[in-house]
């Protein structure tokens, strides 16, 4: 069973220093909202421990899932991915998924959550990473109510859009949504979908920004400051 052991400071910032608000790559104010108190979870502390890993597309969010699982043992979800093997595996809603990645909106929650719910059903993990969701406050709301969850830390990456542009027509992974039309709507579904759910858990105290500029190692040396300070243990 896993149980965080210490406090978490939310005033980790990009830079490592404690700060309490901060200006990102988009210009918002990202307030980090101080507290004391170890996140808690809902369902009286029985539940798993759940991590959102959210930033624009391209900011590295996979590439540094890769890292914490090898670190740190989480279970990795990949919203994206999981819809992708929906598509592949030409389920009822494969063509209506495949059609809206491509215009870079965003699947209906229902969906979503419930490929995240039969993974996170059939697993005997208690800690997950789930990356790239929610994308929207509906992804969050739906989230919530089927799962009774909440999440216990938000890990945003944050990336100027130049930057996630230049990784993303880089990647050379074969994705249909790699291609600079469906880059500039993803970018635009971001802003004004995502970063109001980014917000929203700044004002809860559950927001770690990282600044995604820079090698993986130097950002992953962020990402450990927040985990180091969570100091999940095993019992
Ligand atoms: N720090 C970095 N510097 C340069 N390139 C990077 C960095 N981190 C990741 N990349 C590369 O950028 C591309 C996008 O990274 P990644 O797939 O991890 O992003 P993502 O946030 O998961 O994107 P998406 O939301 O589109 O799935 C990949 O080709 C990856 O190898
Ligand atoms: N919560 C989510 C997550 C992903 N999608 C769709 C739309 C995204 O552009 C695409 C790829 O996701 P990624 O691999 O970049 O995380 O998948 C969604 O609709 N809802
Ligand atoms: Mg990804």
């Amino acid at each position: 069973m896993w149980r965080r052991a210490a406090s978490l400071s939310p005033f980790i910032s990009s830079s490592g220093s404690l700060i309490r608000n901060h200006q990102t790559a988009y210009n918002l104010k990202i307030w980090e909202s101080f507290t004391t108190e170890i996140p808690t979870q809902v369902k009286g502390g029985k539940g798993p421990f759940i991590c959102f890993v959210l930033g624009g597309p391209g900011s590295g969010k996979g590439t540094q899932c890769a890292k914490i699982v090898k670190n740190y043992g989480l279970t990795h979800l990949s919203a994206g991915e999981l819809l992708r093997r929906e598509i592949a595996s030409n389920s009822e809603y494969g063509t209506t998924i495949l059609n809206t990645i491509k215009e870079g909106k965003i699947v209906p929650s229902e969906v979503t959550v419930s490929l995240i719910q039969k993974e996170m059903e059939s697993s005997d993990s208690k800690k997950f990473l789930i990356d790239g969701f929610p994308r929207s406050e509906e992804n969050r709301a739906a989230f919530e109510r089927i799962m009774g969850a909440e999440p216990d830390i938000v890990l945003f990456f944050d990336c100027p859009e130049e930057e996630m542009v230049n990784r993303v027509l880089n990647r050379n992974e074969g994705r249909v949504d790699d291609n600079i039309d469906t880059v500039r709507k993803r970018l635009q579904v971001f802003k004004a979908l995502n970063l109001p759910v980014i917000n929203y858990y700044a004002r809860r105290g559950k927001l770690y920004t990282i600044n995604a500029v820079g090698t993986v190692d130097e950002i992953f040396e962020q990402v450990r400051a927040v985990f180091a300070a969570l100091k999940l243990v095993t019992e």
